[in-house]
């Protein structure tokens, strides 16, 4: 058996934080997903008849029609290694061929062998699968095919890393941020499968450099850093690091080497965070897409033209954000400190109950209470955030279906993640961990499902995604992720 490498990176959602994380004086706070990309490498020792095409690389995404991409590796004129696509019908993947030219170059200068042999041993090849947990493409006429109904169960049902039956560039993305969780998964596994264990840090700043390259722009980065390091409150890094990299045409895996190893120069900052216990975020994939860059040239341009007022609202909005977070925190260190009184309070608050003010749960319960408040806050800010700069950032018709999900006892809050509009939702329900509470998890889901699925004015289909702390994760073997032996296999095969 060939060696075979397999790392995952999660989707993000970015709770709260759009807009104001692009600027290095805010933060945001995203959530890392159980939704994941895997990248799966394997070196394919080539026979003696078929050597003339030893050193290639071919990548396949089974999940989609046409989508096998090959590469031939070189080490050209110059000492560097060179990754050049071999003409196929099926188009450029701009991201698979970036992570792999600047990766392997960054490999070579880590490795300090000149020698393109020394990647990819003579006489093999590199193969590589790429697939990504259902959730991040939208299921909608998966479920409607098999005339299942818009639920969770209904999602389960599906088969893991089921074909899309569409072309990559046509599917219907939800969100989760496809493109930084294949780049993450994708560098690692190579960094990795060539013996490679650099610190995290460095792991990071390939992983931002690598995704700006291939979106052409410096973006915030909250996608990249969770992928990498998982939920977290965020704040960017100063984007002149990787200026003169992005400018330039021809770079050596040296000079890569030289911008990506961990230095003062990248400001990054990482504070962990985590869900409360017995808070569970739930996702919707909205059926009207949003055009993201759009949004954020228009907010950006307003705030440039309009500096006192954009000052005043950032500020508030930042302000709001951090009452979220605080809440978050103090919900957790509660649970931890005292997690007998938390369970009941997370109860008495499912059941609609207000403690009284001597009651040992009322601190906890007014935690509940506060981010509650919080959150409405954000959602208010956020979208007078773009009635002001007339973007869509929460739209009425979000609003409306907002709102009706926060009637339903047992949802704390809710808002439109990231930079907002018309593709997305989520919640923050309750969920008590027994089954002495009147209204259950089960049935609190149940009916927000109940409440999406006789929703008229938008199609609103749930996710089966959950938070999930985690960031890059190295996985053993192909057998220990549901169906992904199956999925890889049948690429190979
Ligand atoms: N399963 C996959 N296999 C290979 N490449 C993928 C896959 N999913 C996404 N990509 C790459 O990521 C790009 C999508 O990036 P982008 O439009 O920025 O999406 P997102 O907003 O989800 O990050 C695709 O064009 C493709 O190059
Ligand atoms: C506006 C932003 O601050 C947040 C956008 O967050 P989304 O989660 O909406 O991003 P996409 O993955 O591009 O859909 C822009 C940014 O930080 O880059």
């Amino acid at each position: 058996m060939s060696r075979t490498t397999i790392v995952s990176a999660p989707g993000k959602v970015l709770l709260t934080g759009g807009y104001l994380v692009l600027d290095p004086k805010y933060t945001g706070l995203v959530i890392a997903t159980s939704s994941r990309f895997y990248s799966v490498v394997r070196t394919q020792p080539v026979s003696s008849a078929s050597q003339a095409t030893a050193g290639r690389i071919t990548v396949k995404a089974p999940q989609f029609n046409n989508a096998t991409w090959e590469y031939a590796v070189s080490t050209g004129d110059g000492a560097d290694v060179t990754v050049q696509p071999i003409a196929s019908g099926n188009g450029k993947n701009k991201f698979v061929e970036i992570a792999l030219q600047k990766t392997l170059a960054l490999i070579q200068a880590l490795k300090g062998q000149p020698q393109a042999d020394s990647i990819i041993h003579q006489g093999s090849n590199l193969e590589i699968v790429i697939v990504g947990d259902n959730d991040f493409y939208s299921q909608r006429q998966a479920l409607e095919a098999l005339s299942l109904p818009a639920t969770m169960a209904s999602l389960g049902q599906l088969e893991p890393f089921a074909a899309q039956n569409t072309t990559l560039a046509a599917v219907h993305k939800t969100g989760l941020g496809s493109s930084a969780a294949l780049i993450t998964s994708l560098v690692t596994a190579l960094l990795q499968h060539f013996e490679l264990s650099p610190d995290l840090d460095l792991v990071h700043n390939m992983a931002q450099y690598v995704h700006c390259l291939a979106q052409g722009k410096v973006g915030s980065g909250f996608d990249v850093c969770s992928a990498v390091k998982g939920s977290q409150v965020y704040r960017r890094f100063d984007e002149q690091v990787l200026r003169t990299l992005m400018d330039k045409t021809l770079v050596t895996g040296q000079e890569i080497l030289d911008t990506v190893r961990p230095s003062p120069s990248w400001t990054t900052q990482t504070t962990p965070i985590a869900l409360p216990p017995l808070l569970r975020l739930v996702l919707a994939d909205v059926d009207a897409g949003s055009d993201t860059p759009s949004f954020v040239g228009k907010v950006l341009k307003w705030r440039k033209d309009n500096p006192e007022a954009a000052l005043a609202a950032w500020t508030k909005l930042n302000d709001y954000n951090s009452a979220v977070e605080h809440c978050l925190r103090s919900l957790s260190s509660f649970a931890a400190q005292d997690p007998d009184n938390y369970r009941m309070a997370i109860r008495s608050v499912m059941n609609g109950q207000t403690a009284t003010p001597e009651s040992k749960v009322d601190h906890i319960s007014r935690a509940l209470h506060e981010l509650r408040n919080s959150l409405q806050n954000v959602r208010r800010a956020m979208k007078m955030m773009g009635q002001a700069n007339d973007v869509p950032i929460e739209p009425d018709e979000q609003t409306r279906l907002l709102d009706a999900c926060l009637e339903i006892p047992g949802v704390i809050g809710g808002g439109v993640p990231g930079a907002g509009g018309y593709d997305a939702i989520y919640l923050l329900i309750l969920e008590p961990d027994d089954s002495a509470t009147e209204a259950s998890a089960d049935s609190v889901i149940a009916e927000v499902e109940a409440l999406w699925q006789g929703w008229k004015e938008l199609s609103v289909c749930p996710l089966s995604s959950r938070a999930d702390a985690g960031g890059l994760k190295v996985v053993r073997k192909l057998e220990d992720v549901k169906g992904l032996k199956k999925a890889v296999e049948t690429a190979f095969s």
